[in-house]
């Protein structure tokens, strides 16, 4: 019997629109290369399941005070409660892509974060994070 192929499971956060279209980009790529690929915001998406997938690719830009996107809280809040331990994610693969400006003091900061969550809950990443500016 044949194994299931890998989900690829694109997750974006964005506050004027700019995480979505490099999102739809990276869809586009992704479809192409894997037909078991999805697209969601973060606010669609149980932050409980991410223990289930394979592949998480994240499209995060920041926004206000070096923040997250609005759509992003109530995931973000999930993912830092203390009871999730270090190897919550263990198993799962995944990269981050930050949208920020350089000429903002804390570049691309919620992208930063996301990264690092992700690896202190056992997450591995495939490549390193990729940060672009405005
Ligand atoms: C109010 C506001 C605050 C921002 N703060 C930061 C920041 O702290 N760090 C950073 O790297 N970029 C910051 N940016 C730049 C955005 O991250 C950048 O414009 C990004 O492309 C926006 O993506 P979005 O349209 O998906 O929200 C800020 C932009 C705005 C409008």
């Amino acid at each position: 019997m044949e194994d299931n192929p890998p989900r690829l499971v694109i997750l974006y956060a964005s506050q004027t629109g700019n995480a979505l279209d490099v999102t739809e980009h990276v869809g586009r790529e992704a479809e192409c290369m894997c037909s078991t690929g999805v697209v969601l915001s973060m606010d669609e998406i149980d932050a409980a399941c991410l223990q289930y997938e394979n592949i998480l690719v994240f499209v995060i830009s920041t926004t206000g005070q070096s923040d997250i996107p609005d759509s992003m809280k109530v995931f973000w809040r999930f993912l830092l409660q203390r009871n999730l331990g270090q190897s919550w994610l263990e198993g799962v693969n995944y990269t981050v892509f930050g949208l920020g400006d350089s000429g903002y003091q804390k570049y691309n900061f919620a992208a930063k974060r996301l990264d690092k969550r992700l690896s202190d809950l056992g997450a591995k990443p495939i490549i390193g994070r990729g940060l672009g500016g405005d």
